[in-house]
């Protein structure tokens, strides 16, 4: 039987006063493939968040691999939105990859040491752009752009790997590879990627998570009619496996 790599229960967080996930309970397998999704403000960053420490649970508890959470951060790799990083910021593709070995904060006259480097390096190849290394990351596509964070959340050699819309930005030639990289990445790290590519989602992910403040469904990436209007309150044109699946209403129109 696979151990358990994330166990949530009865969870919420609220900033301030208001709700942003409620009564969350939900296990991650070791080695699994979830994917999350879910309306514009469902909570679904804030989940991520909260499993990784970012922000303070107010009920519940979250346990990974049978550890309260904050005891073992190291296991972890995140691979925050697109939008929180500057991309005229003056650093190389190498250097951000690099950003990912510190531990422990930077003296004045730090330097990365040789390990670190090839550490870096190693990751740039396996998600295929060493060639890139020296590259300003003003200079990079935007899939390149996501594959050098991807190897950056990398860098620490983590269990499990945490995914905010690595697709957001990209074409679809890129998008393609970006999933072929986490299948190829699934075979030894657990996956958990939030994401609003429902033509995708189905066909890559092991188990989905539907968010929209609570969990709306948690199972296997099959989704109905049912949990498609719960989850946005409205119909939307949903394909699954690369065909369509079926063309649901409108909005507005009547049945
Ligand atoms: N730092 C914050 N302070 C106050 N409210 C916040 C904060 N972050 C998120 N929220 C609120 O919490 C709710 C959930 O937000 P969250 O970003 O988790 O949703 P999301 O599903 O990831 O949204 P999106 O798909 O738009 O990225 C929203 O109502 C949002 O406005």
């Amino acid at each position: 039987m696979r151990k358990t790599a994330v166990n949530i229960e009865k969870l919420s967080v609220y900033y301030g006063e208001t709700p942003a996930i409620t009564n969350i309970c939900m296990d991650v397998e070791d080695g699994e493939f979830l994917g999350i999704i879910g309306p514009n403000g469902g909570g679904k960053s804030t989940l991520l968040k909260s499993i990784l420490g970012l922000v303070p649970i107010t009920t519940g508890s979250i346990k990974i691999y049978n550890e309260k959470l904050g005891k073992n951060k190291t296991l972890f790799g995140y691979v925050p939105q697109f939008a929180t990083m500057d991309k005229n910021f003056p650093i190389s593709c190498l250097e951000v990859v690099l950003t990912g070995c510190i531990k422990g904060g930077l003296s004045p006259f730090f330097r990365f040491a040789k390990k670190d480097r090839d550490i870096a390096f190693d990751q740039l190849e396996r998600v295929g752009i060493k060639k890139l290394a020296n590259k300003q990351i003003g200079e990079l596509s935007g899939g390149e752009f996501q594959k050098m964070l991807i190897a950056r959340a990398l860098a620490v050699n983590p269990k499990i790997l945490f995914l905010d819309e690595p697709t957001a930005s990209v074409d679809a030639s890129s998008r393609e590879q970006i999933y072929d990289l986490l299948e190829e990445l699934n075979k030894n790290i657990t996956i958990i990627l939030v994401t609003h590519d429902l033509m995708a989602i189905s066909s890559k992910v092991g188990r989905l998570a539907c968010l929209n403040e609570n969990l709306v469904y948690h199972g296997k990436p099959e989704l109905n009619d049912n949990i498609v209007n719960k989850l946005y309150g409205c119909p939307i044109d949903l394909i699954a496996h690369g065909v369509p699946h079926r063309v649901l209403r409108e909005h507005g129109e009547e049945k």
